[in-house]
This record gives structure tokens, C-alpha cells and sequence, in this order.
């Protein structure tokens, strides 16, 4: 069975590795536009070695943002800054990827260190958020959503195509959608969030609806030849795990079938009474199961943080991928670190650019 150093062949790109930053936002922006910070920041994390670098949480539309601080992909000239960006990150040997997404009740909310809670409604930086239903996620994202019409999920899904398209035509290679988290699409498919009786609540098939026609309208405008995944949060740790799994579980089936190619699995974070086991990979062996079952190739996060446990839940075919977010922010050279940890053959060489390679491997003792 391969291991963490072992390529990774997908559609028409190939990892030099099994290692995968998670998309985390950096909350950096100015009217969704890239700037120093996310080129550094991006470069950084390609250069350090990761297999696949995944562009943070990115709005398909203002609203679609967690905070003003957060990325977007709804304008040209959001595009035309993150294409330099992405070039970038593809000479330092990672294969760029993306994540788009709409935050949906959970948008509308100061910087996770300044209040990481809704801004008050009136005060002109924040907006009206939108959901599938009227029901707020709770805490300090207590304000009331207003429940999406129709045409609002119509918008909202042509968005996703629109951004789909620009990350597209700037050279991204994975496009991930944001499906995870208690975002938009994730309350579509959740019951605590969505109370519509509509042709998109109620019944698994109208909650899975939203998620499925975005991923087909996706689908139609992302080349056939560029991986097309999704980020899913297939357990809430709610008490109702195993109905949400095989739930969870059906949908994977039936967006492979619509041609999704690769499933990241995460948490739903859909309810704040959620009782979630934080622990070493707690995660991997319901991530193992969705592979299996689905038969699609998938990744998973969450306390990963250690070569060996990062190289064992590859080598016994639990996952494909590995997502790793705070270690690679704690050291982007984690890569290289966890090469040399597990005895890869010119480690430096494997994970590092050549400037840095160099000095690595030279002068080593014999
Ligand atoms: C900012 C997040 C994202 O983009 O998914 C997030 C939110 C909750 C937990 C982890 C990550």
C-alpha cells in the first residue's frame, strides 16, 4: 500500500504527495481581493512542500462570506489577483486548488479574534445573511437568517458556476466545494437547519437537492480533465451519527454519480450541542468508511498532526489524502520534517524547492 510520500494520480494531475493544506481562511482580505498576505502565505505552503495547497474558504458572492475579511470569487479583479497567486504555487511543484463556498447563516460575522460572532445587524460592514430556513445556528451567530426563496437558490447556485468558471480560467487544478461546516450547503442537508417544506426540505431527497444541482451545474463548466471534489460533513455528534452517516453516505454516492470525483470528509458543525470525540484522527475511521462504501477516493482532517499517524492511516487504506491545517501554519515545512522523520530518500529533494534543497542535502555529515 502506497504511503505519505507516494504520488497521488487524479484525473489529470498528479501529487508529489499524500499531504493537503487544509483550506484555512485567513481573514486577509479587502473586498474579497488577495493581496501580499495570501501570496506569501499561499507560496509559503506550496514551497514547504504540501502535495495539493487548497486556497482558503473563497465567497461566491459577498454575502456568500463568512467576514469582510474574508476571499472572493465573484469579480474579475478578485480573479486577476489570485492568478499570479496560483501560478506561484504551481512552480513550487503543489497543485493549486481551491475551495468555493457560501457561508449562508453563518456569514455576517466579525474575525474570529475580534468577536468571531455576528456583526450587529445595521452596523453597514456587515449584511443580511441568507439561509434555507429562519433559524439561527445559536451562540454568537444568533441572528435570524432570512429563508431563501426560489430565486435565491437559483442565484446562489449560477454563483457557484460563476466562480467555478474564473478558478477555472486563472489555472486552478482542484476545485473543492464547500459543503461542510454548517455553511450554506451543508445547512441544506442538515435537518437542524433546514425546516423548509418545499421541494428542497423535509425528505433526504429534497435536503440533499441543493448540494446535488450545485455539484451538476459545477460539473457542466469544470473540465472533465480537473479533479472536482467537495469538503462534506457527514457526522453532527448530535446522538443521531449513524441516520446522518447513511444519509451522508447516499449523497456521496449519488454526487459521484453526478461526477464528483473526490470527497473530503468533515464535521457538519450544523448545531452548537454538538459532543465532537477531539482526539488523535478521531475522524479517519468514519472518513474510512465513506471511502469504502462510496468507493470514492477521500481525504480527512482533523488532529493529524504526526508523521507516522499521518503515514499509517495512508498505508492502511483509510484514506487517500491527508489534510493537515495547523501544522502546516505552525511549520510549512512540515512536509520536509516528516520526510526526513520517516526516512525518505532525499527528503529535501522530495519536498523542498531547489534553493533550499541544496543547502539541505550539501555538506550533511557522512
Ligand atoms: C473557517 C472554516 C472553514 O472555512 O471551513 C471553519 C469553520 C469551522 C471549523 C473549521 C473551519
Amino acid at each position: 500500500m502506497p504511503g505519505l510520500f507516494d504520488p497521488f494520480s487524479l484525473k489529470n494531475v498528479t501529487l508529489r504527495n499524500r499531504i493537503v493544506t487544509s483550506p484555512m481562511c485567513q481573514y486577509s482580505a479587502q473586498d474579497g481581493v488577495a493581496n501580499e498576505w495570501h501570496r506569501a502565505h499561499l507560496a509559503g505552503l506550496a514551497r514547504g512542500g504540501a502535495g495539493l495547497v487548497v486556497i482558503e474558504a473563497t465567497g461566491v458572492s459577498p454575502e456568500g462570506r463568512i467576514t469582510p475579511a474574508c476571499l472572493g470569487l465573484w469579480n474579475d479583479t478578485q480573479a486577476e489577483a489570485l492568478a499570479p497567486i496560483v501560478a506561484e504555487m504551481r512552480k513550487a511543484g503543489a497543485v493549486a486548488g481551491i475551495q468555493i463556498g457560501h457561508a449562508g447563516r453563518k456569514a455576517s460575522a466579525n474575525l474570529p479574534w475580534e468577536g468571531d460572532d455576528h456583526i450587529p445587524a445595521g452596523d453597514p460592514s456587515g449584511w443580511e445573511t441568507i439561509a434555507p430556513s429562519a433559524v439561527a445556528q445559536g451562540g454568537g451567530l444568533g441572528r435570524v437568517p432570512r429563508a431563501m426563496t426560489l430565486a435565491d437558490i437559483e442565484r446562489v447556485r449560477g454563483d457557484f458556476v460563476a466562480a467555478a468558471e474564473r478558478a477555472r480560467d486563472i489555472g486552478i487544478q482542484w476545485l473543492k466545494l464547500h459543503f461542510a461546516h454548517g455553511y450554506l450547503a451543508q445547512s441544506f442537508l442538515s435537518r437542524h437547519a433546514n425546516k423548509r417544506d418545499d421541494a428542497y426540505g423535509g425528505s433526504f431527497e429534497n435536503r440533499a437537492r441543493f448540494l446535488i444541482e450545485t455539484l451538476v451545474a459545477v460539473r457542466k463548466v469544470w473540465p472533465e480533465d480537473r479533479p472536482l471534489s467537495a469538503r462534506l460533513g457527514v457526522i453532527e455528534y448530535d446522538g443521531q451519527d449513524e441516520e446522518t452517516l447513511v444519509e451522508a453516505i447516499e449523497l456521496v454516492k449519488r454526487l459521484k454519480a453526478e461526477g464528483l470525483d473526490f470527497i473530503d470528509v468533515s464535521i457538519g458543525f450544523s448545531t452548537n450541542e454538538a459532543k465532537i470525540p477531539w482526539g488523535p484522527a478521531f475522524l479517519a475511521p468514519v472518513a474510512e468508511r465513506v471511502r469504502r462504501e462510496s468507493g470514492l477516493p477521500a481525504s480527512t482532517s482533523w488532529y493529524i498532526s504526526q508523521p507516522e499517524q499521518a503515514d499509517a492511516l495512508v498505508r492502511e487504506g483509510k484514506v487517500d489524502l491527508v489534510t493537515l491545517g495547523r501544522p502546516l501554519l505552525a511549520d510549512p515545512h512540515w512536509p520536509y520534517a516528516a520526510a526526513k522523520a520517516l526516512g525518505i530518500e532525499d527528503a529535501a529533494w522530495k519536498t523542498l524547492p531547489a534553493p533550499y534543497a541544496h543547502w539541505l542535502s550539501r555538506y550533511r555529515a557522512a
